[in-house]
């Protein structure tokens, strides 16, 4: 049931905020789902969220996500078809599930009544998820659906050297302008490191640099290095972005900041209404009058076909499209209604690579689009 403080002025319910974590590999990202997760449970009234993880190759998910990529996609089968190494096969497992999720969405839009957050879980190597088609093809789904909201997850006690914090800046800072979406500078890990210094670098640009002089980038004629210097103008760049940042330190292991993680999260709905909607209508009329639209869109799909390599003039994907359709059946129930994992245990076969091509099954003479 949605919480009180989850209805509009109107008195109706306002549509659940969808929380989309993104950081580094080992930042603690799927630790901080967890304890976001088990916070909301111990509200009271509870507030459970709905969970999506899509981190194929995670082995342990601490929490019991509702969609799980896992259930959909056989990640080492991917790696076996298509010859890929485990980063390979985590971005086409990851591109194979971007195609189906309209599907994805129907089933949170369904559940949009009665909860108040949704989180989503993404693969562990960063870039899977913030540089693919398939990670903009979802995060432009979902944002064009619900108020969203990017929790970047820091790993404190990594970032704790300027040059690591500069370098982990810049990467927020690039997936920022990127999404375009509200954006949370999550401090993780605060139990083992105090984040002070950090939000005071954030704060004062002189402390930052007094902290590069003290870490004596200097050479041998007590000039500042190149590194030093060219930390310095990223700084002053860094300067402007860190103005549109709400940073929380939190400690997923001690619960340390979940709640002002959560008032963070109030005022981001509020951004996402009052600056990414009317912006999101804009573009949206913008590409309705886009005479090269059909170019764009054209262009795309090849990128979004390369990635997936495939070679689309032959079009094997509508073979594998072909295999999709032979197990579909499997993914309704009696009433022609999809299955959904939080309702009924068990996986949401929509692409069950392992299971299309088990012996004496209907999938099995099925030729796979090699690369
Ligand atoms: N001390 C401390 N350790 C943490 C905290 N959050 C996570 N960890 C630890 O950090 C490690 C990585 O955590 P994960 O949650 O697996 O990180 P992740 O970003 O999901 O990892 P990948 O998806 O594999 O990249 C684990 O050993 C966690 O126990 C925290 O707040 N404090």
């Amino acid at each position: 049931m949605a919480s009180s403080s989850a209805l509009t002025s109107e008195g109706s319910k306002k549509k659940p905020v969808v929380i989309i974590t993104i950081g580094m590999a080992g930042s603690g990202k799927t630790t901080f789902v967890q304890r976001i997760n088990s916070y909301l449970n111990s509200l009271s009234p509870p507030s459970p969220p709905y969970k999506l993880n899509l981190d194929p190759a995670v082995i342990n998910v601490p929490f019991d996500p509702n969609i799980d990529i896992r259930d959909t996609i056989d990640f080492k089968e991917v790696m076996k078809q298509y010859n890929l190494g485990p980063n390979g096969g985590i971005l086409t497992a990851l591109n194979l599930f971007a195609t189906k999720f309209d599907q994805v969405l129907n089933l949170m839009e369904k559940r949009s009544d009665t909860v108040d957050y949704m989180i989503l879980d993404t693969p562990g190597q960063i870039e899977i998820f913030t540089w693919s088609a398939s990670g903009a093809i979802i995060t432009d789904a979902v944002a064009s659906s619900f108020p969203t909201v990017v929790a970047y997850i820091i790993d404190t006690p990594r970032t704790a050297a300027p040059a690591t914090f500069m370098s982990n800046m810049l990467y927020a800072c690039s997936i920022l302008y990127k999404t375009k979406l509200p954006f949370i500078l999550v401090f993780n890990k605060t139990d083992v490191t105090s984040p002070e210094p950090m939000l005071e670098w954030m704060r004062d640009f002189e402390e930052f640099q007094k902290a590069l002089t003290s870490e004596g980038h200097r050479d041998a004629d007590g000039e500042p290095t190149y590194m030093n210097s060219l930390m310095n103008s990223m700084s002053l760049v860094l300067d402007e972005f860190y103005k549109e940042l709400k940073a929380v330190p939190v400690s997923s292991y001690t619960g340390a900041g979940i709640p002002e993680f959560f008032k963070a999260v109030e005022a981001a709905r509020q951004e996402y209404e009052t600056e990414y909607l009317p912006e999101l209508a804009r573009v949206t009329q913008e590409r309705a009058s886009d005479r090269k639209l059909a170019e764009k869109k054209e262009e795309s799909l090849n990128r979004f076909m390369k990635d997936l390599s495939v070679d689309s003039k032959r079009s094997q994907f509508e073979k594998w499209s072909s295999v999709d359709e032979e197990v579909e059946e499997d993914d309704y129930d009696d009433d022609g209604e999809y299955i959904d994992r939080s309702e009924e245990k068990g996986p949401v076969p929509m692409i069950d690579i392992g299971k299309v091509r088990k012996p004496g099954t209907a999938g099995e003479h099925i030729n796979w689009p090699k690369p």
